[in-house]
């Protein structure tokens, strides 16, 4: 059996690394093996981030280093990131999930079908609301859109109905899930959709 490989893409700050956090307790009281990888320029902050979090052991927590142009890895050229899971596999018998956390990029990153089984594409409140009326190719292509950081919506002034209603709309009624990583609300959602879509159970 080889593990579900999940790609979670989206721009600087929406909010990926913050919903890593989120969803990996929820997996772990289903008893989802699961690992991650994380993409940084040219640190390894997310990963040790996540390592210091302690919500997964640090061995199941790997960098790889994308330079200056974070999509090449995740979509030209995955080269790192399949090696990285694949070791996973090896490392973790039984492992059934990889999360594969792109480093922050445009509207336009998407990841390579030969890296991921499915992938989830991060926006934010803050970023405004006229995100998904761009129509970017993670927001149209993503197989889960995320709107994280909803609680914001009142502070920065905007509709957050209606954002989700054009996201909902650009998407052709594809999911779109609003979330506040911080406080745990949707993030349970996600988890159901992985489970559902992803996992098989
Ligand atoms: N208000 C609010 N802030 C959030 C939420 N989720 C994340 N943040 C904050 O947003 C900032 C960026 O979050 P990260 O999880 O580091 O974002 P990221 O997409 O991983 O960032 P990069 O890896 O640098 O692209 C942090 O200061 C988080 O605390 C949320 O739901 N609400």
């Amino acid at each position: 059996m080889t593990a579900a490989r999940v790609g979670i893409g989206g721009p600087v700050g929406s909010g990926k690394t913050a919903l890593i956090e989120a969803i990996l307790p929820h997996l772990a009281k289903a008893g989802i093996d699961t690992a991650v990888i994380t993409n940084d320029l040219v640190t390894d902050e997310d990963a040790l981030r996540l390592r210091r979090g302690g919500l997964l052991a640090p061995g199941r927590v790997l960098a790889v280093q994308a330079g200056a142009c974070p999509h090449t890895v995740i979509r030209e050229d995955p080269t790192l990131n399949i090696a990285a899971a694949d070791r996973l596999e090896r490392d973790f018998p039984g492992l059934e999930l990889i999360l594969i956390e792109s480093g922050g990029d445009n509207l336009a990153s998407t990841f390579s079908p030969d890296l991921v089984d499915h992938w989830l594409f991060v926006i934010d409140v803050a970023g405004g609301d006229d995100i998904p009326r761009k129509k970017g190719p993670g927001i149209l292509q993503a197989d889960l859109l995320v709107v994280n950081k909803t609680d914001l919506a009142p502070h920065v002034g905007v509709d957050l109905a209606q954002m989700l209603a054009e996201a909902r709309q650009v998407r052709a009624g594809r999911p779109v899930i609003g979330t506040v990583c911080r406080r745990d609300e949707g993030v349970a959602q996600i988890v159901a959709h992985l489970r559902r879509e992803v996992l098989f159970r």
